[in-house]
């Protein structure tokens, strides 16, 4: 008999009685897990308090690396081997106070068999929230079951007892009372053949969505299978940033001051510095205005209707921030850009939706919606928006809509209204300006795009854009990134626990209408769209219809 080299068989650990094990996924970049790690071991104890005030212990599933000072896992290969250490039956947790990359532990909770908890902190500082429901979705998408919780110090009664109601039953019901499915739609109404004839003229005619480079930081369920995508009659161009590269190289210094003298004219406000490393400078500006210029050339070379950059992997190390150009892209007032030799304007008077972060879930809302709100004669500027934080103001509950770096300059009511403040450093190191400004008050569509049980699904709701006094909004963006734009929002009949428990991505979907009734037609021609394209549709809140 043949004697071959078989692997040693790794016995599994076997669980402490009432342990629960925690575990901590961070980002990729030794700048963003070495600043927020203060923050995250405050969060880890307050946890572990209240597991313990239940009688239980908690163990740490890794520790703090010597040579970084830091305890997250900070790579896929990091969290496999971690997984490995842990006993696969027991009651994990989560734990996330900072924006973290979700592939960091997924193959470990794939194939976990215990209990599995993700937990964050309500707080602003770090994107600790936005964190958490990027690995929530990601394990929807997954189908790996999972609970969720937050809570600003797991020291309020709602959250110790929902807390408990996991330590003992290994779930946690959250109500979902404000969600339903989309029922039968009146064949007469105007919105719904419009949705359902925009539905067939894309199946038809088909479109195209550049990816830059696909699966941005970890986040697995922004990723769209083709085998998915194409029955809607989207279908990928895989481009790679190299190549976006190399075509910035080929746009002329002056080209790129065209650009900058556009947005001076338009009154767009960029706070300059002299220190690159921390400041704002024309240098990184012009870089940024060079990968706008490249975007749309590449966009017309391969006939695409809607483009991604991912940027924060890769490029972050090579140019400025793509945050300025995504912004210009989605907003139909922006710089001309002419084809190479000068004969073509391309894309005129028109937005070119870009999806932040490649996150498909937003090309195919992007895209949607474009043609939706064109076809009605509304302004068709749309952005995702991270799921960042909130609190109450005046008796309502006012989410923080912010997202790491740029909207449609419409949405801040205008160029004048807006302005661009450098990248901070922790997560850009090579700066870049954003395109900021403070959400204009009106009325919303709000929606998002998701995979679930090996189905696209889309969540649809309407909501109202609040005007807050001038002290309040700086005190949002202070407690969070006073760098990039927010929105107020209000959203109608969800509050905040039902959002967190049901929102399957860290991104948010906003389009702003001309009124409230417009809002609610266009709502309406949206979920007729997609209906007829085979989503399954869940109208969330107060939705008329
Ligand atoms: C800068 C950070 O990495 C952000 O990109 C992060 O918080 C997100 O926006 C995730 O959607």
């Amino acid at each position: 008999m043949m004697e071959y080299t078989l692997p040693a068989r790794r016995q599994p650990r076997t669980a402490a009685p009432d342990t629960v094990y925690t575990v901590a996924s961070g980002d990729l970049r030794l700048s963003a897990n070495t600043k927020c790690w203060p923050t995250q071991e405050h969060l880890e104890a307050d946890f572990a308090a209240a597991v313990e005030r239940l009688g239980w212990s908690v163990e740490r599933g890794h520790g703090v690396d010597e040579l970084t000072g830091h305890g997250f896992i900070d790579s896929q290969r990091a969290g496999i081997e971690v997984f490995k250490t842990l006993p696969p039956d027991a009651p994990l947790v989560v734990v996330e106070a900072v924006w973290q990359y979700s592939h960091h532990v997924l193959a470990g909770l794939r194939t976990h068999r215990g209990p599995i908890l993700v937990v964050a902190n309500w707080a602003g500082d770090f994107p600790g929230l936005v964190g958490l429901l990027n690995l929530t979705a990601s394990l929807t998408k997954a189908g790996v079951e999972h609970s969720a919780l937050w809570s600003a110090d797991f020291t309020d009664d709602w959250a110790v007892e929902k807390l408990g109601e996991w330590l003992e039953t290994g779930r946690i019901e959250h109500d979902l009372s404000h969600v339903r499915s989309l029922p039968a739609l009146d064949d007469a109404a105007p919105e719904v053949a419009l949705g359902r004839a925009l539905a067939d003229e894309l199946r038809a005619e088909k479109a195209i969505i550049g990816v830059f480079d696909e699966g941005c930081m970890g986040m697995y369920n922004a990723i769209i299978d083709d085998e998915l995508l194409n029955p809607l009659g989207i279908y990928k161009e895989r481009l790679s940033q190299s190549a976006l590269l190399a075509e910035m190289a080929r746009v002329s210094d002056a080209e790129a001051d065209e650009a900058m003298a556009w947005l001076e004219n338009a009154a767009l406000t960029f706070h300059f510095g002299t220190d690159d490393a921390t400041e704002l400078t024309r240098a990184q500006v012009q870089s940024q205005l060079k990968m706008y210029i490249a975007a749309v050339r590449i966009s017309d070379d391969f006939g695409l209707d809607a483009v991604g950059i991912q940027y924060q992997q890769g490029l972050k190390d090579m140019v400025p921030a793509s945050d300025l150009a995504e912004g210009l892209l989605n907003n139909v007032e922006r710089p001309p850009v002419r084809s190479r030799g000068g004969e073509r304007e391309l894309y005129p008077g028109a937005a070119l939706p870009h999806f932040n972060e490649v996150d498909e879930g937003v090309a195919v809302d992007a895209l949607i919606t474009n043609r939706i709100w064109n076809a009605m004669g509304f302004d068709p500027a749309t952005t995702l928006h991270d799921v960042r934080w909130g609190e109450e103001y005046d008796g309502e509950f006012v989410w923080v809509f912010e997202i790491s770096g740029s909207v449609p300059a419409s949405h801040n009511g205008g160029y004048d209204k807006s302005y661009s403040m450098r990248q901070p450093p922790m997560f850009f190191p090579l700066g870049g300006g954003t395109l900021s400004g403070v959400s204009k008050p009106g009325e919303i569509v709000w929606s998002r795009v998701f995979v679930m049980d090996g189905r696209l699904h889309v969540d649809l709701g309407r909501g109202s854009v609040r005007e807050l006094p001038e002290a309040e909004t700086q005190r949002r963006l202070d407690a969070t990134d006073p760098q990039w734009p927010i929105m107020h929002a209000v959203l109608h009949g969800v509050n905040r626990d039902q959002l967190m428990a049901r929102h399957k991505a860290n991104h948010v979907q906003v389009a702003y209408a001309p009124d409230a009734a417009a809002a609610d037609r266009a709502l309406l021609a949206k979920a007729a769209l997609f209906a007829e394209l085979g989503l399954e549709v869940h109208l969330c809140g107060d939705v008329a219809i």
